[in-house]
């Protein structure tokens, strides 16, 4: 086996990481969350495929991403998160059919061309699939696979990519980065391969990372370590995040704001704190229910199929504070204060 010159610059530690990197805002670390930019603008997103009945599976979804913010999509399994990710990095299969717009910078992504995505792709939005071993290629070492998007998107040297990538995984928490550089993914357990697919995803210093399920299948220790790396990319490196988890707990200690979604629709979006501490949609409340520290409670019955919703609201089977009119009028949603929801309860 070809292995890849060690890295020895790297280990000197002659390099300092700041002349390597991109260069980031610096006028955003002054910032509040308040007077930061919008990076990602999501507006009335419907989403449908077409088979031999068209199932709309998302739809009035809106929502922002500021620089530097981690915003958590929420909710059951099904609801539509991942179609969301896949949308955002136009990545959506040829049966589906997308209304709404979705914004990066200012710039409508919906309307751009694959040589156009390609350019964002990578460089300004990368993402973690909700799969780490499939979005691995197995026929290369991981050394490759971290070089490989600097050639292509920054013509860089090949000394300097060799030093990025060994960076790269040093800041994932491997001691022996030079060896793992000639690892192949086969060879590593799935806690590592998901910490080389971080690598790979931010090694361009993304202004946005979407992470779909990033701690599904991972042990305690796996999830500390990959929480510490996306505080991490938050703190220092100003990424902003969409984080895609089942995961409540790990999605509290991450996120600014969260929003919870329903059968294909966000019914609440909030503060990380205030949903927490004062979760206002009945779905939501069952969702804090369910968690061991607040009882184990479950939500009775199961989320509807998309493509037979009941009417009015797509709640109100399993809603125990249901109204006549949440059978009949679908709840638009509401904005109070610095959050929405969509209830009756809060008009
Ligand atoms: N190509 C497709 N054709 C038809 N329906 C699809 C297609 N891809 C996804 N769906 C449907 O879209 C809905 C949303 O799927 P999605 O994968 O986004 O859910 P999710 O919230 O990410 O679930 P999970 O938590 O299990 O990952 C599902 O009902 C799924 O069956
Ligand atoms: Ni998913």
């Amino acid at each position: 086996m070809k292995t890849l010159p060690r890295n020895t610059l790297l280990e000197k530690n002659t390099l300092p990481e700041r002349n390597i990197l991109p260069e980031r805002n610096t006028l955003l670390e002054k910032n509040t969350l308040l007077e930061r930019n919008t990076l990602l603008e999501v507006r009335d997103l419907e989403i449908s495929f077409q088979g031999i009945e068209t199932v709309t599976v998302l739809s009035g979804i809106s929502f922002s991403i500021k620089e530097s913010e981690t915003l958590a999509l929420v909710g059951e399994t099904g609801c539509g998160k991942s179609i969301v990710a896949h949308a955002i990095m136009n990545l959506l299969p040829p049966e589906s059919r997308v209304k709404g717009n979705i914004e990066f910078r200012g710039k409508s992504l919906s309307g751009m061309n694959e040589k156009e995505m390609a350019k964002i792709r990578g460089r300004e939005i990368a993402i973690i699939f909700q799969n780490p071993s499939l979005a691995l290629n197995p026929v290369y070492p991981i050394g490759h696979q971290l070089v490989e998007p600097l050639y292509v998107h920054q013509k860089e040297k090949k000394k300097t990519a060799l030093f990025r990538a060994a960076l790269a995984l040093k800041r994932m928490g491997f001691v022996n980065f030079s060896e793992c550089m000639n690892y192949y993914p086969s060879w590593c357990s799935g806690g590592m391969n998901q910490r080389f697919l971080i690598a790979a995803s931010t090694i361009l210093n993304p202004a946005l990372l979407i992470a779909d399920e990033p701690s599904k299948g991972l042990d305690k220790k796996c999830i500390t370590e990959l929480e510490a790396e996306l505080k991490n990319l938050k703190m220092e490196r100003k990424s902003a995040l969409l984080l895609i988890s089942h995961d409540l707990g790990f999605v509290q200690r991450l996120a600014d704001r969260i929003a919870v979604m329903y059968a294909g629709e966000i019914i609440e979006l909030a503060n990380s704190s205030s949903l927490f501490e004062n979760p206002l949609h009945p779905y939501t409340r069952g969702l804090l229910n369910s968690l061991p520290e607040k009882g184990f409670i479950p939500i009775p019955g199961f989320s509807p199929p998309l493509n037979s919703l009941p009417s009015g609201c797509r709640f109100h089977p399993r809603c125990p504070l249901r109204e006549k009119r949440c059978i009949r009028v679908h709840p638009e949603i509401k904005e109070t204060g610095e959050r929405a929801v969509r209830c009756f309860l809060y008009p």
